[in-house]
């Protein structure tokens, strides 16, 4: 692990390491947290490595049973190692730094994931986070010696996403002091719980809590599952795997069905919540939705998984491009290697910034996870809706920026990069998963619009608001976003690369040589560059805003604005009768994932019909272009033409409804690369720099002047609030 020199490294790559700027050693440092916790790590890990067994034959080349054995077998080597190194660790922070490194460590040892995976990722963070002192007393030990093996099961085949919607049940029997779990329907089945299919012997479970006849919400009970003689699950239970997935090939991820399945009364989770010999329910919690705790600690931690997994996939995509050479750019030279086109730097350069976006993002926001929670601890849960509305968000973005990132190092490898042996596809499949698990993504950044809206409001009423949304009252930052969803979004993404600016400022500000400094500046530029020239659409957008209109008006348009709502337009709405729980194709976000696919469809289909006929022209004029954007522009002028007029052509024969549907779809497929590509659109059509006639500087002066703050040559708040404070009256 250590950089040891190695014989016949290639050429090409000893080249480019020569030319860094910095010292990696020093990098390394940097990113472990400190030269000691470099040296430590390195020392866990050789130990580690030298004591592991490995594979003889690759994961990939054995069958799903002989996958799943061979990742218990190791599992149990790097675990019995790792309970006999935690036990040797008294301090806090010590145990934190070696449960990161094990983490790591089977990260590089695992193609796809351990079965322990949930044991260690949330059952034993749900016994400290959801457990009271004597439960914790007598599972924690049991669970870190790894004497039991846990998983979490919470999610269901009717309701992943909607907690409140979970189905099964666990009744109080106050004559035999147990609670009765029962799953009432097929969609109650647990679903999906990493572990639970073949490994686990314990089970946490989600179920609503009934007593004397009351339901009192969803709430966390501990069950074993297994004999932990024979490991045959229980009577009064159905368990097994759900079947081979994308990725995850070895998490033995399963289902489990209860038919009358009794537990004793303190199987019940009570940190924030118990239930009395006779029945009577007691809440503990001061805050209703403290039982969601695991997910928030989840959430917070695949920030870092995220940063680290698309080191890993950038790192292989960067070392290959350098070793790759490919074309001919000059006659007899040599062929350059592919890591100097502009556009291969362009694919990946932007995934090394992220990996550090992410990974100071991520050691600031466990650092502000542990100080609510150490708030919480005397009972102060104000900081919480903040940070589950921060973690959330945060979670949202980065699992999918990293899932497309590593999709695009898997692009810059070319055919090589879908080898399994690459671990692209591996990582890819890993990675698009946490988009989903542990709050899908739509579903985790409307609950941040929820919190955000909300601070606007306090805004409004000029109320204080937290440092971290502070910026939503400051004039000039109110003009760079709306209230449009995705208005609310990009505020957020604003305080991620804001938090990253700092933060690698911070953590670079002492200690580290200049070289060091520029190259992490570098980086921090870069991220921010890219960011905003991907969403310049959005940047240039006008407001668009009842809030925030020249005239102040703001009430009578927020009162107009209702006015025209849909719901507004029937006295009673029919939910009032009769409310179904919604279908999730119901949600405009769902359809928006949906419909394209399906106009899109259609748009291909009647090109390539299309293009069959002049493909040879067309070849030539896509040829056309010097970057990746233009093409990619023209490619998609070719689909909207072509699809708008060969439909038109083809549909006229066809009876009324059928024809609107199509012309629905044509319409759709415009629309919507209209505003994905407004960006695009925008900057050639609204530019001070691109106008026809070249007067690039008379415009941007003409558009300068016709700024509102240069229509009074000094500010109010100059009088207001400047000058008396340089004159000391303040
Ligand atoms: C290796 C693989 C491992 C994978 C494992 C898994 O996937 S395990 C399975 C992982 N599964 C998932 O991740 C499932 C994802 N689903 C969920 O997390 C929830 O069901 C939900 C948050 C979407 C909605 O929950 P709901 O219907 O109960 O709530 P609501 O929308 O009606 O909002 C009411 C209020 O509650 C607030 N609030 C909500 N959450 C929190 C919180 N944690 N803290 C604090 N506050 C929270 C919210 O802001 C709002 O506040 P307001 O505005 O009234 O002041
Ligand atoms: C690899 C993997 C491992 C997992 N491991 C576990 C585990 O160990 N334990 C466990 O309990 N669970 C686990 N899960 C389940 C996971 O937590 C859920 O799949 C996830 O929370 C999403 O819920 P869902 O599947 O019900 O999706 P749904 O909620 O049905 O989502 C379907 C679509 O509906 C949309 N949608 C849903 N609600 C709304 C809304 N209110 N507004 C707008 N759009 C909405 C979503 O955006 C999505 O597009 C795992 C899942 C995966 C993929």
């Amino acid at each position: 692990m250590r950089n040891k020199p190695i014989a016949n490294v290639n050429a090409d790559l000893l080249k480019e390491r020569k030319n860094c700027s910095f010292d990696i050693e020093e990098l390394t440092n940097l990113i472990d947290g400190g030269k000691n916790q470099t040296a430590r790590r390195r020392e866990i890990e050789n130990m580690l490595l030298k004591n592991m067994p490995f594979d003889i034959i690759p994961e990939e080349c054995l069958s799903a049973k002989e996958k799943y054995e061979n990742a218990v077998r190791k599992s149990v080597a790097l675990n019995k190692i790792g309970v006999e190194l935690v036990s040797q660790v008294t301090k806090a922070k010590e145990l934190s730094d070696l449960t990161l490194t094990l983490r790591r460590v089977s990260d590089a040892y695992f193609r796809e994931v351990t079965p322990f995976l949930l044991h260690l990722g949330m059952f034993i963070p749900t016994i400290l986070g959801q457990c009271s002192d004597e439960q914790v007393a007598h599972w924690l030990p049991l669970a870190m010696q790894l004497k039991i093996i846990g998983t979490y099961a919470q999610t269901e085949l009717g309701h992943g996403t909607f907690i409140r919607g979970l189905e099964t049940t666990a009744t109080y029997d106050e004559r035999t002091e147990e609670f009765v779990l029962n799953s009432p329907t097929l969609s109650s089945s647990k679903w999906w719980a990493g572990g639970l299919g073949k490994t686990a012997n314990h089970c946490i479970v989600v179920a609503q809590l009934y007593t004397k006849g009351e339901c009192y919400g969803t709430h966390p009970f501990i069950v074993q599952i297994r004999d932990m003689d024979t490991h045959m699950p229980l009577k009064g239970l159905k368990v097994g795997e759900i079947g081979p997935r994308l990725g995850f090939q070895t998490a033995d991820n399963g289902f489990l069905v209860f038919d009358n399945f009794r537990i004793p009364r303190d199987s019940l989770m009570m940190k924030h919540a118990k239930v009395l010999k006779d029945g009577t329910y007691v809440k503990i919690a001061r805050h209703s939705k403290l039982t969601y705790g695991t997910m928030i600690f989840v959430r917070v931690l695949l920030v870092s998984e995220m940063a680290f997994n698309l080191s890993k996939a950038v790192t292989i995509a960067v070392r290959y491009s350098a070793v790759r050479r490919q074309s001919e750019l000059k006659p007899n030279e040599p062929e350059p290697q592919v890591l100097d086109y502009l556009t291969q730097q362009h694919k990946l350069f932007i995934s090394i910034s992220t990996v550090y976006a992410f990974q100071f993002t991520s050691n600031w926001l466990m650092k502000t996870y542990h100080t609510v929670q150490a708030n919480m601890k005397h009972g102060n849960t104000d900081a919480l809706p903040e940070l589950h509305a921060l973690s959330s968000c945060l979670k949202a973005i980065c699992t999918s920026d990293c899932s497309a990132a590593i999709e695009q190092c898997r692009f810059a490898c070319g055919g090589h990069g879908y080898m399994i042996s690459s671990n692209l596809p591996s990582l890819y499949a890993f990675t698009t998963a946490t988009r989903t698990y542990e709050g899908d993504y739509t579903v985790l950044l409307l609950q941040t619009a929820r919190f955000l809206v909300k601070t606007w409001e306090q805004v409004e009423l000029g109320n204080a608001v937290t440092p971290m949304v502070a910026y939503l009252a400051r004039h000039q930052n109110r003009e760079a976003w709306d209230e449009s969803p995705e208005g609310i979004i990009r505020a957020f993404e604003a305080i991620a690369a804001g938090v990253y600016q700092t933060e690698s400022v911070r953590s670079v500000s002492f200690g580290q040589s200049d070289a060091i400094k520029d190259v992490m500046k570098q980086l921090s530029d870069l991220y921010l560059l890219y960011w905003s020239l991907e969403r310049t659409g959005d940047l240039l957008t006008t407001l668009k805003s009842t809030l925030g209109s020249y005239d102040g008006r703001v009430y009578e348009r927020l009162m107009e604005e209702a006015l025209k709502s849909p719901l507004n337009q029937e006295p009673v709405n029919e939910s009032f009768h009769n409310e179904p729980e919604p279908q999730v194709m119901d949600f405009v976000s769902q359809q928006h994932k949906l419909f394209i696919g399906i106009a899109s469809y259609y748009s291909y289909s009647m090109t390539a019909l299309w293009l069959w006929d002049i493909l040879t022209k067309v070849t030539s004029e896509l040829g056309v272009g010097k970057t990746d954007r233009l093409p990619e522009s023209h490619g998609r002028a070719v689909f909207m033409s072509v699809f708008n007029s060969e439909m038109e052509k083809s549909v006229s024969s066809l009876s009324a409804p059928l024809q609107a549907v199509l012309r629905q779809l044509v319409e759709l497929y415009l629309y919507y690369w209209t505003l994905e590509k407004r960006g695009d659109l925008l900057l050639v059509l609204q530019s001070t720099l691109g106008s026809y006639d070249g007067r690039v500087y008379e415009r941007l002066m003409e558009e300068a002047l016709k700024n509102p703050p240069n229509k009074e040559p000094v500010n109010e708040s100059f009088h207001k609030y400047l000058k008396p404070f340089i004159q000391g009256k303040l």
